[in-house]
């Protein structure tokens, strides 16, 4: 479980975060949607503690991000924005090499490789090295990488951009696995579909606020809109920045 409270960040005079708070739990997909600009990268980055907030706090698993953020690095499979893979590794030694980092023993390494491997239908690209690798190819070793250790709380930013129809596809159908294996997952977007077809709960963030946390149905019923795309328009505001 991931709990978030009180979360600042300025840059300069841009208040990037200004008071971000909400609670994404184990067994659920909870969407963190909003325009370009809002401040998602920014709450996920001190959520994952690659950026330190100038106020307030995060517990992962009931852990302070603060206190121990090794413990909290430990219990977190990230997917950054940036997805940082090593470009003159193969795909597969992308993946062994964070297992190494994070003591895994052989064994434990196959296994978990092996089904996250299938998971992913990623198996044609292991042994090529992942320069030139596609915006998909990327994604899924970025991902196999960051869960390789069995993190409970799995954090992806905007994982489908970029990705085509079919890719996307397959990387719903795993983020519904990492909830039915009771992982908590939470991920950002700005594509209204996208949050909607997936989550449990919805945190709608605009200009560094929660503008609203719901599920996807008390959010039609709030904003009496049945579509959702007309909810989150009237919750934000304006449509600029939100993709259909
Ligand atoms: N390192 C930084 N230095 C200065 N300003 C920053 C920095 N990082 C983010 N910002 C600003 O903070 C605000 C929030 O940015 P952030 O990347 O968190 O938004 P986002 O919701 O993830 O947007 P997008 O959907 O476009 O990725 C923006 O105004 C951005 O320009």
């Amino acid at each position: 479980m991931i709990e978030v409270r009180n979360l600042h960040k300025a840059f300069g005079t841009v208040k990037a975060v200004d008071g971000v708070g909400f609670t994404a739990r184990d067994g659920e997909i909870t969407g963190l949607l909003g325009p370009n600009g809002a401040g998602k990268t920014t709450t996920l980055r001190m959520l994952y503690t690659l950026m330190q907030p100038d106020d307030g706090q995060v517990l992962v698993d009931g852990i302070d991000a603060a206190a121990d953020p090794l413990a909290v690095r430990r219990a977190l499979g990230v997917l950054p924005d940036a997805r940082g893979l090593y470009k003159r590794l193969t795909a597969r030694e992308n993946i062994e090499y964070f297992a190494r980092l994070h003591g895994i023993d052989e064994a434990t390494l196959r296994k978990r490789h092996d089904a996250l491997v299938d998971a992913l239908e990623m198996r044609d690209i292991l042994d090529r090295r992942t320069e030139g690798f596609s915006q998909g190819q990327r994604v899924k070793t970025a991902i196999a990488r960051a869960l390789i250790h069995d993190p409970r709380n799995v954090i992806l930013d905007e994982p489908t951009n970029g990705l085509d129809v079919m890719a996307t596809r397959g990387l719903r159908r795993f983020m519904q696995q990492l909830k039915a294996e009771g992982r908590c997952v939470l991920f950002s977007s700005h594509i209204m579909q996208e949050v909607a077809a997936l989550c449990d709960r919805i945190v709608v963030i605009a200009h560094g606020r929660v503008v609203a946390d719901e599920t996807p149905d008390a959010l039609r019923a709030q904003t009496g809109e049945t579509n959702l795309e007309d909810a989150f328009v009237k919750i934000i505001g304006t449509d600029e920045g939100l993709a259909a």
